[in-house]
């Protein structure tokens, strides 16, 4: 497709006169509602000496609710935004149809621009030469803000006389060889078919993504929660939707693609702060391989269970309560207090049942009095509830616990040993070490768990159930809170406002309508537990790849989320095109992959640049020149983005490099550095792996592992081995 430079022109000319239109319409559309929203307040409120049709009122509503909500999502729409219209369809009526981010209607309520989602565009993205559906004609238009500076079109239906100019050369083409900045764009101009039935899939159940990398399974799913908030819009801004990733690097690299959609309705977590509803802190921190993989498991379960039924006292068989009747003293000892703990914990939450322990403690106490004490029966209970040992022997047997305080118990091996008696001996030492900075630190250092312990902190306090309200002091004493230079007067009320809107008997987590979860792959089972209890009604898009988990016990993993779907309905979509790296990329990649994960799903990458990965191997000592120069090379040959994968044992020594290196430095934003656990999910246009066989050997997930470091090129790829001699993982590609 060929076009002249002046044939082009007068089609943007064209196009820009409809767009030019949509802005001018927009304007006026935010002023009368504006003006409406203020008259129609008056209206209803005093007039009552005017006659209105009933129908007048609800047009002039519904046009006002429209114009309010135009202006509302147009005002959110992210100002890196490519254009609020972006297509045109030409169908065989002969009718036209632009496609824009949201809908905008004209005064005569006619449409001057389809929402993508609604099903009047959804041949935008469905039509095919095979299967036109009545479309001529598809163009792309590219805008910078509200002006037209390119157009694409593809003929759909050649067997239709036409005079349409045809120009261009491809959108999809154009939009995957621009350069990569930080953050993700949408590509609601180029949704490719397969893409778009995963978007527009029902709500109900649960929705699978699937498919290899760079198929679009983030972008796609991003695009999902923007057209269920469309479809469901009522219910969805209600009950929430809550998109989940798997760093707060990723959300910071996924954050912008809905607001340029219009949408600003929508949480996103990283699966570290998913619990801060109930927990109040965050984690980023990765726990080394090996405790990591224990915390992730279904062990944990058992352990945590077994660890809240341990009394908090020194030598649990010692244990015993005494009190005295008229001089007889009774005893309750160890097996039987076992007893009444197991007995409550079966049937109440640790934190709810002091009240039932206690009165099963005075029973079980009073029962033992002997017929000799001259007290009637009927009192004994009454005496004995009332004795200071008692409250004593509560306080220390049945104090109120908090998450924290139960986990930190786990510091101690030799508690560890008794709890988990069937865990290995590494695994024990792996657990204990984990928890070793507890000894430096509090247990509230924000900065000490691990993402694991966040999912084992939700579960405890679950299983503890929340603290009992103290008794109110008396509202509204002032008091005083020292705060460094700034003293502030606090009324006890004040202090106590968030307790009090805590309904004890609710669970105490956020929950949600709908639940979008990306790298589902390396969901822990423990952690879909604690998603779950975000969204014990929700719906569910679960968005991953196999074979790019660093979770080892893949079974497990897929069997909890076997257990999440449950018999809910679910829909499965494999997204089968690469458009992140070129074919030269991908290929290697795809070789590692296949010789350590047969199943994996490999998708076709879209591009060739004819340019192969660069391998190279470098001795030790020379390893910081070698980094700096591939550096420098990659960042000469792409102009966007350029990301350095090491192991995380190299991450300090390679930060601290491209800080003192003078030219690294002057890269500033274009150069990232970061872990492949860091990378997952992102894409940079020059890559440099750097030691392949450390990033294989520091993982739980391997090779994996390094298949996610090798499939984050959109351009370029250079693989350093830093060992003088073609690494081990060579052996993959053969
Ligand atoms: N239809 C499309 N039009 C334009 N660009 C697209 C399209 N589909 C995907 N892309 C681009 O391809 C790249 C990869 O997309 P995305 O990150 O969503 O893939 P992914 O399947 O989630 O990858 P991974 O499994 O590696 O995390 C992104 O730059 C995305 O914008």
């Amino acid at each position: 497709m060929t076009t002249s430079r002046g044939e082009l022109q007068q089609e943007i000319a064209l196009e820009q006169a409809h767009v030019d239109k949509v802005y001018d319409n927009v304007a006026t559309a935010t002023a009368s509602a504006r003006s409406m929203a203020h008259q129609g307040q008056q209206m209803f409120q005093t007039d009552r000496t005017s006659f209105h049709r009933e129908e007048d009122s609800t047009a002039l509503f519904e046009r006002d609710a429209f114009a309010y909500q135009a202006a509302r999502r147009l005002a959110v729409l992210d100002a890196e935004h490519e254009g609020l219209v972006f297509g045109r369809l030409d169908l065989t009526g002969p009718e036209s149809r632009y496609i824009g981010r949201i809908g905008v209607r004209d005064e005569e309520y006619e449409p001057l621009v389809i929402d993508w989602r609604a099903p009047a565009a959804e041949p935008f993205y469905r039509a095919t030469q095979t299967n036109p559906m009545n479309v001529i004609r598809r163009r792309v238009l590219r805008c910078r803000d509200d002006k037209v500076i390119g157009l694409e079109d593809d003929l759909l239906d050649s067997s239709v006389e036409t005079d349409l100019p045809i120009l261009g050369e491809g959108a999809l083409m154009a939009a995957l060889t621009r350069a990569r900045g930080r953050t993700m764009r949408d590509i609601v101009s180029t949704i490719q078919a397969e893409q778009d039935e995963a978007i527009r899939a029902p709500y109900q159940g649960v929705t699978i993504i699937a498919g290899g990398p760079g198929t679009g399974k983030t972008v796609v799913a991003l695009h999902r929660a923007a057209y269920l908030l469309y479809s469901n819009r009522a219910r969805l801004e209600r009950g929430g939707v809550l998109v989940v990733g798997p760093s707060n690097v990723f959300m910071n690299y996924i954050e912008r693609v809905l607001p340029s959609l219009g949408e600003d309705a929508v949480t996103l977590k990283s699966i570290g702060s998913v619990a801060a509803d109930v927990l109040g802190m965050t984690s980023e921190r990765v726990d080394r391989s090996a405790a990591a993989s224990l915390k992730g498991s279904l062990r944990m379960l058992t352990l945590l269970r077994r660890l809240i039924r341990r009394p908090l006292v020194d030598g649990p068989e010692l244990l015993q309560v005494r009190v005295t009747v008229k001089g007889e003293v009774l005893r309750l000892r160890a097996p039987e207090l076992h007893r009444i703990r197991d007995n409550v914990l079966t049937r109440t939450k640790l934190n709810k049942g002091r009240e039932q322990a206690r009165d099963m403690v005075v029973s079980a106490l009073a029962a033992k009095v002997s017929d000799e004490v001259d007290v009637p029966t009927e009192e004994v209970p009454g005496i004995i509830a009332e004795q200071a040992s008692l409250t004593m022997f509560m306080n220390a047997w049945w104090p109120t616990l908090d998450a924290p305080g139960v986990l930190a118990r786990l510091g101690d091996p030799a508690l560890v040993a008794d709890v988990a008696p069937d865990l290995s001996d590494e695994e024990r030492d792996a657990l204990a070490e984990s928890y070793t900075w507890l000894q430096r630190g509090s247990t509230t250092d924000i900065t000490g768990w691990s993402v694991a312990d966040m999912a084992l902190l939700d579960e405890l306090l679950d299983m503890l159930g929340p603290a009992p309200i103290e008794d109110e002091p008396d509202i509204d004493e002032p008091v005083f809170i020292d705060m460094g230079d700034i003293a502030e007067l606090v009324t006890t009320s004040d202090s106590l406002r968030r307790d009090q809107v805590i309904d004890p008997e609710d669970d105490p987590q956020t929950t949600y309508a709908h639940i979008l979860v990306d790298e589902g792959q390396d969901i822990t089972p423990m952690q879909w537990r604690m998603l779950r209890r975000r969204g014990p009604q929700s719906s569910w898009t679960i968005v991953g790849d196999p074979a790019q988990s660093s979770y080892p016990d893949q079974a497990e993993t897929s069997q909890a989320m076997r257990d999440l779907v449950g018999r809910a309905p679910t829909r499965r979509f494999t997204l089968s095109t690469n458009y992140r790296s070129p074919a030269e990329v991908f290929n290697l990649a795809a070789k590692v992959i296949t010789k350590v994960y047969p199943d994996a799903d490999l998708p076709t990458a879209i591009r060739t640049t004819g340019l192969e990965p660069r391998l190279v191997s470098e001795r030790p000592e020379g390893a910081d020149a070698a980094i700096t120069a591939e550096i420098l090379q990659l960042a000469g040959q792409v102009t966007g983005t350029v990301g350095v994968i090491c192991p995380p044992s190299r991450m300090q020594s390679v930060l601290r490099l491209t800080m003192s290196d003078e030219r690294l430095a002057q890269l500033e934003d274009r150069l990232v550095v970061v872990t492949p656990l860091q990378a997952k999910g992102l894409e940079y246009d020059g890559v440099l792996v750097v030691s392949p066989d450390d990033i294989i050997a520091e993982s739980p997930g391997g090779a994996r592992v390094l298949y996610v470091a090798l499939t984050r090129a959109t351009q370029r790829m250079t693989v350093l081995d830093v060992t003088g001699t073609a690494g081990a993982w060579r052996s993959l590609l053969t």
